[in-house]
């Protein structure tokens, strides 16, 4: 289509979105514009409020842009209809924070799994089993978990079925919401070796939020780096990380550096190291 540079995903476009609020609306992001490329991770990063969860909403269309573009591989859906959202639905998924919370507590890994399919048009029960089953094995989880609901996993083991569903719908482009922030960070390693060899074995493209620059560090190739809903520096990851160009990004690196904000900015090889176990 007319202005995507080739081989682009995602192209965020001059977004601005605004909250209605007493008396008016107030903008909570502001003019910002970047590309992922497909196969290619791109993390947002900044602290709490900086607007990254409502750039995801956009893209999601949980929300609507006040200002801008969003075109999905090719396809502007900031202002599509929902009526003409819904064929393209299934190609963009979220992967939230707290998997407890986006899992539904009454219903097995299996239909939790097989939901998508069956509103992907899979009518016959028995095929969205087997594909349930392939989907739950693809996430490195045992068979037996099938029968078993949420509150019988750990946090890692949550995530792993929230990261199933997302791929029974067949993405296109995954939006990771701080989708390791509340595990331990060998759990949460674990959970980023498994998204980067879901990218390299199926193509896909990701969005990751993320307040954590070690997570970001270790899976993006570049980096939107946001304060008060405005973009304050981006760029190729490595670039950014290993010499910022503004004092908020350093501010944000020695945070991170920081032992005490737990933050967890690692070498690229600890976080991978801690990377090799299964399932937890
Ligand atoms: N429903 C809402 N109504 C009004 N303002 C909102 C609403 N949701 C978010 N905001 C405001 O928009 C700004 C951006 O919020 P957002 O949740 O996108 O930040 P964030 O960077 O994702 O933060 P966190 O890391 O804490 O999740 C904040 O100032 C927030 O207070």
């Amino acid at each position: 289509m007319p202005d995507t540079p080739t081989g682009v995903m995602l192209s965020v476009q001059n977004l601005s979105v605004d909250y209605a609020v007493k008396g008016g609306t107030t903008r909570a992001v502001s003019d910002v514009s970047f590309d992922v490329p497909r196969g290619g991770t791109l993390a947002i990063v900044g602290e709490s409020g900086c607007g990254k969860s409502t750039i995801a909403k956009a893209i999601m269309r949980l929300l609507e842009p006040a200002e801008g573009r969003i075109l999905l591989d090719g396809t502007d859906i900031a202002h599509l209809s929902e009526r003409r959202l819904r064929p393209l639905r299934h190609s963009f998924q979220m992967v939230f924070q707290d998997p407890y919370g986006s899992l539904d507590p009454h219903l097995t890994a299996r239909d939790i799994v097989a939901e998508p399919l069956k509103k992907k048009g899979m009518r016959s029960a028995a095929e969205r089993a087997t594909e349930a089953a392939r989907l739950i094995d693809r996430v490195g989880l045992p068979s037996t978990a099938l029968e078993r609901r949420p509150n019988e996993f750990s946090g890692g083991q949550r995530q792993r079925i929230g990261i199933a569903r997302a791929l029974a719908s067949k993405p296109e482009l995954l939006i990771c919401d701080e989708a390791t922030s509340a595990l331990d960070v060998s759990v949460q390693a674990q959970v980023l070796a498994l998204l980067r060899e879901l990218q390299q074995d199926e193509g896909l493209t990701y969005l990751v939020i993320s307040h954590n620059l070690g997570v970001v560090q270790e899976i993006s190739d570049s980096v939107v780096v946001m304060r008060r809903g405005a973009v304050v520096e981006q760029g190729e990851t490595a670039d950014v990380l290993t010499a910022p160009t503004e004092d908020y990004t350093r501010r944000l690196r020695r945070a991170a550096l920081d032992p005490s904000t737990m933050s967890g900015l690692k070498p690229r090889h600890l976080v991978s190291s801690l990377a090799l176990g299964k399932a937890s």
